[in-house]
């Protein structure tokens, strides 16, 4: 069985501040910091053997934290990264046009292949996010790989492995620095592939963690 750590980054002043990142960034904020130690804490014990984030600058700053506690490199995977949120990309939610809000609410809504203009679908996102895991598959037995990556991103993961549509609304939180768990079973009596073991837990955060936009 191959078993797969999933860590949401650390707060970033744009998550303060509710202005959309997707594949632009912002730095973690001070709590974000703190969010990122107090997981490193969590996962100390837990045989980490890869430390692997998507390559936006607030992921790796998150993992770099990870990295000091667990002692290993940081490797970076483009295709953990957010959902491109293509011109919605460092505007405040508060500050959207009625017609902006729409658009950012549609590929977290139900709607099939709804994409923000210059964005990418909620379908693209889960093929390369599952690629990415898949490949995990082939690192040698007894790996115990932690991804870093992001709400959106583990939110279509999660879900999309549990067997709904990438578009499916959004019905799980993932808030800043949560860990969530996924194994690749391939035993006698369960489906074989992946599953959820754990998802969004805080329970190691000492203080208040942001939900996503
Ligand atoms: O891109 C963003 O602004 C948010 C969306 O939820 O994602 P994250 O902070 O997890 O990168």
């Amino acid at each position: 069985m191959t078993i797969v750590y999933l860590v949401r980054h650390g707060e970033t002043q744009w998550n303060a501040q509710k202005r959309i990142q997707g594949q632009a960034d912002s730095p973690l904020t001070e709590e974000g910091r703190i969010q990122a130690k107090q997981v490193a804490m969590r996962v100390k014990n837990l045989g980490i053997t890869h430390l692997i984030s998507s390559d936006l600058g607030r992921a790796v700053e998150t993992a770099e934290i990870l990295a000091q506690v667990l002692m290993l490199p940081v490797q970076t995977d483009k295709r953990l990264r957010e959902l491109d949120m293509g011109i919605l990309e460092g505007k405040c939610v508060s500050e959207l046009t009625p017609e902006e809000d729409m658009i950012r609410r549609s590929p977290l809504s139900g709607t099939p292949d709804a994409r923000i203009p210059n964005g990418e679908s909620m379908q693209e996102l889960a093929n390369r996010l599952h690629d990415a895991i898949d490949d995990l598959r082939m690192l040698p037995d007894g790996s115990v790989p932690l991804l870093v990556c992001h709400g959106l991103a583990l939110g279509c993961l999660i879900g999309t492995v549990m067997g709904l549509p990438a578009h499916a609304p959004r019905r799980i939180r993932l808030r800043n620095c949560s860990l969530s768990r996924i194994d690749y079973q391939a035993g006698e009596w369960l489906a074989e592939g992946w599953i959820v073991e754990t998802a969004g837990d805080i329970s190691h955060l000492e203080s208040h963690s942001a939900d996503e936009l």
